[in-house]
């Protein structure tokens, strides 16, 4: 027989009856336990979980008041608010046990009962309570799913000019539904921009959906953003729900949409312009209602006159455009945006609040910051952890090491100010930072290197 019942508890006072309940229900159930008497329910509530109680209404002889079975029904909501609980009531009793459903239980039976009515009870309830658990078990995925998805909105630090131009399109277009490109290099905040557009938005309750197209092979592009059908393709073991249907009423952000090949442009451009998708393996077509924003740190325009991205796609994709500028562009935003990190990683590492020296800010706004914010953000982290004293100090960052233009390499230059500042960053860079390894080849001591690395604000 079929474990289908789980693990019951069964609660009345009629020995004859816990009998004739075990001898039938242990056919179908995994286990079952009978209690005669009722004050057992806390330590039975205590010591165990069970897939159904079914407990009886009227324990004292001759009192149908069903007072006790209230009393007790309300006990084991309270140990266990899920619990599952049948009711036996005499017949008569209806009123009574209609009363009860509203106290909790999920259901009764009338004694005597018919047993297969009894087993359909009890494994409707079952099947109830694990629904139950599915629908929490789902509530909490979709929690985790949309806090990972709607990470809260950080705060973007800047006060250049550039960066309040930046503030100025986001307010004037957050509150459309205008399709958005934002373009800057790696590490400048794309998609910090991109969510904090959907945070203004009026889609703001509804999910942002990442998507990053350099991410996406050529084969899984349209199973990715348009789904598939179960059996679509040999690999196709379930149906599948495409991005392009997730953001359903919320925003999509195509991260790197400039490393799409040209025949998966054409397609993404069927679907913007259609507004609507088609799962793979399915021949109808769903409508789709996205708010769209782009990013890409490829020089877009470029690639349309070298026929690399198609000019009809780039006109969807660009109603608005945000120029997200180079950190190097930014001095007066590396302070803020020290200040801030500083902030944020002594509390991680619960470290005391370090200041910043001025020589520190002046090399950090003398380095180009290749990486951008990401890279800013990561030089201040590993500071942070490493240095002891209570100010940073510029040999803390003796990590970032200007790589030199190829072209002025094979450039000759005499000066020999440039000409010591370029064989000390060959060879810290030769020793990936390490500061002991470099001084060795260049014949120095530890401290009159990092002396002349500070004199070249390195
Ligand atoms: N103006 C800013 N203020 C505060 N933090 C920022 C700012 N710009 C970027 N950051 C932080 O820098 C990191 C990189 O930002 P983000 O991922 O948005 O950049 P991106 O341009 O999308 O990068 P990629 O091109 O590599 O995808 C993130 O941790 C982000 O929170």
């Amino acid at each position: 027989m079929d474990n289908e019942l789980g693990k019951i508890l069964i609660i009345d006072d009629d020995e004859d009856v816990l009998i004739a309940a075990k001898l039938l229900l242990k056919k179908h159930a995994k286990e079952v336990i009978i209690e005669k008497n009722p004050k057992k329910i806390p330590f039975l509530m205590n010591n165990g979980t069970y897939d159904v109680i079914l407990l009886d209404m009227n324990f004292s002889k001759d009192i149908t008041s069903g007072k006790e079975g209230y009393y007790w029904l309300e006990q084991i909501l309270d140990a266990d608010p899920s619990a599952v609980v049948v009711l036996i009531t005499a017949f008569g009793d209806v009123e009574m046990a209609v009363k009860a459903l509203k106290e909790g239980a999920t259901d009764f039976v009338l004694k005597p009962w018919q047993n297969e009515k009894l087993i359909a009870t009890l494994s409707t309830a079952v099947k109830l309570k694990r629904s139950y658990a599915e629908v929490d078990k789902l509530k909490s995925a979709k929690k985790q799913l949309e806090d990972e998805i709607s990470k809260p909105f950080k705060d973007i630090i800047g006060n250049s000019p550039a960066m309040k131009n930046v503030f100025s399109i986001i307010d004037k277009v957050a509150g459309t539904d205008a399709n958005v490109l934002i373009l800057g290099e790696n590490g400048t905040g794309k998609e910090l921009v991109a969510r904090a557009l959907h945070q203004r938005s009026l889609r703001k309750d509804n999910v942002f959906v990442g998507v990053d197209m350099g991410a996406i092979t050529e084969t899984l592009f349209e199973s990715e953003l348009f789904g598939h059908k179960k059996g679509a393709f040999t690999d196709a073991k379930e149906d599948r729900v495409g991005r392009f249907e997730v953001a359903n009423g919320g925003s999509l952000f195509l991260d790197e949409i400039g490393n799409l090949s040209l025949p998966l442009q054409s397609k993404l451009l069927t679907a913007i312009q259609r507004r609507e998708v088609t799962k793979i393996g399915s021949n109808k077509s769903m409508p789709i209602d996205i708010r769209l924003i782009c990013a890409t740190n490829m020089p877009l325009y470029d690639m349309v006159h070298e026929n690399t991205f198609r000019q009809d796609l780039l006109y969807r994709i660009n109603t608005v455009e945000v120029h997200l500028p180079p950190l190097r562009e930014r001095q007066d935003d590396i302070i803020l945006l020290t200040e801030h990190f500083v902030k944020v990683y002594c509390d991680k590492y619960r470290k005391d609040r370090k200041k910043v020296a001025s020589s520190t800010m002046k090399k950090l706004q003398k380095y180009s910051w290749p990486g951008n914010i990401r890279e800013l953000q990561h030089a201040i982290e590993r500071a942070i952890i490493m240095s002891e004293g209570n100010t940073l100090m510029p040999d803390d960052f003796f990590f970032l090491v200007q790589k030199q233009d190829s072209g002025n390499e094979t450039a000759e230059n005499f000066n020999l100010d440039e000409v010591e500042k370029n064989v000390i960053l060959k060879a810290v860079n030769k020793h990936s930072g390490n500061i002991s390894k470099a001084a060795k080849e260049l014949g120095l001591t530890r401290a009159s290197l990092y002396r002349r690395l500070e004199k070249h604000g390195l």
